[in-house]
């Protein structure tokens, strides 16, 4: 049997022209406004966020899906919180993958972290101050909580709200900090995923398999869904891996690009919260931008031959927030796409749909409807 060689993988995998932007750099701000409008896809570098800090979480998401099973599934089923095996959502939908998805709330995360970690304080600690200022009304928070997880939250909320600060500043926003405030807010109902891939295993049925009726010429055209096609509903995502490949995201309307890892520096993805770009695409996907973004179409393969981790994170709103498009976004030659919805509202309107559906069509403002 031919194995492909890794140096075969690296190359098929190569990313082509994805953006990447340089945090250090003078015109980030216009730059990340052209990655959006252009891909809603780009690469952050010098972000900021240590890397001790990231390490740490790595090392927890090892742990956990290195535990037997049993083990994995007492912090389960995810409904849709806890841990998942290749189900995606509660309509069909599956993968060839595990994870473990959580609320970012510290309170909820000490809790589950009791079913996650042989040594919950490790995974996900929470001080009394913060504990206090989590469940007074009246906080500020000035002591953040310590623990694995809150760390990487904290962080990787840090940098978002960052890249959400200067898109502000590349609009030209009034209020350039509208956005990271939703962010930020206490009742902010932002996700944390981790997702494990498999290793892709030679033998039968594999369809690297010289002898196997689906086998390919080249490794990187098989087709092993870790993560179905979709785009993310929230604001803004973060995305880290590790060394090992498998993302995909789809630009040109139908054309799938390979990402290569970068453990050092994370992937930013725009969600159909944020969307812009009007009447672009047949499935239009924008909000607050009222379509001058798009949130864009990804999937995970899982085709390697080492396990692939990755560490997600979804920006989200309060269940309560109005998503509607920022005043400075309409205008007589760019009337209002949607009817206002609260994310409460779009999120049933996610969980009722399949991974691949596009959820914000159900939102348009009955004009626009009219047009497509
Ligand atoms: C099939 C589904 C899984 C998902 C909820 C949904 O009904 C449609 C959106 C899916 C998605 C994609 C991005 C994130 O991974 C996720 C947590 C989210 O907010 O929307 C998942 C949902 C999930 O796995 O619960
Ligand atoms: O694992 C990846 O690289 C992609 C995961 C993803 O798209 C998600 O969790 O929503
Ligand atoms: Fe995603």
């Amino acid at each position: 049997m031919v194995v492909p060689t890794p140096a075969v993988r690296t190359k098929k995998t190569r990313a082509v022209g994805i953006p990447t932007i340089d945090l250090f750099s003078l015109n980030r701000s216009e730059l990340i406004v052209k990655a959006c409008e252009e891909y809603g896809f780009f690469k952050v570098i010098n972000h900021g966020v240590p890397r001790e800090i990231v390490m740490r979480m790595e090392e927890e998401g090892q742990k956990f899906f290195s535990r037997p099973t049993v083990e994995k599934q007492k912090a389960g089923p995810a409904t849709p919180f806890g841990y998942g095996c290749k189900n995606i959502g509660f309509n069909g939908d599956s993968g060839e993958l595990e994870y473990l998805l959580l609320h970012t709330n510290p309170l909820s995360i000490s809790e589950r972290s009791k079913s996650i970690s042989t040594d919950p304080a490790k995974f996900s600690e929470v001080s009394l101050e913060c504990h206090v200022a989590l469940t007074n009304a009246f906080f500020p928070i000035n002591k953040m909580p310590s623990g694995a997880a809150n760390d990487y939250i904290e962080a990787v909320k840090d940098l978002a709200c960052e890249i959400l600060d200067l898109l502000g500043e590349g609009l030209w926003l009034e209020d350039k900090t509208v956005l990271s405030r939703l962010l930020r807010d206490v009742q902010s109902d932002s996700f944390f995923r981790f997702n494990h891939y498999p290793p892709f295993k030679y033998g039968k049925n594999n369809p690297w398999d010289p002898h196997h009726k689906f086998q390919s010429s080249a490794l990187g055209d098989t087709k092993m869904v870790g993560f179905g096609e979709h785009s993310d509903p929230q604001i803004l995502t973060i995305l880290r891996s590790n060394d090992v490949g498998g993302l995909q995201v789809c630009i040109n309307d139908g054309l799938w690009i390979p990402v290569a890892p970068e453990p050092s520096d994370f992937y930013v993805l725009v969600g159909d919260a944020l969307q812009i770009s009007p009447l672009k695409q047949a499935c239009v996907k924008q909000a607050f931008t009222n379509g001058r973004f798009s949130s864009v179409r990804h999937r995970a393969m899982a085709n390697s031959a080492k396990p692939r981790l990755s560490m997600v994170y979804f920006g989200a709103p309060p269940l309560d927030s109005w998503i509607s498009p920022l005043p400075d976004m309409i205008s007589p030659l760019r009337p209002c796409l949607y009817r206002p919805f609260t994310w409460d509202e779009f999120k049933k309107a996610a969980y009722s749909l399949r991974l691949s559906d596009c959820r914000l069509d159900l939102f348009r403002s009955s004009a626009t409807h009219l047009e497509l």
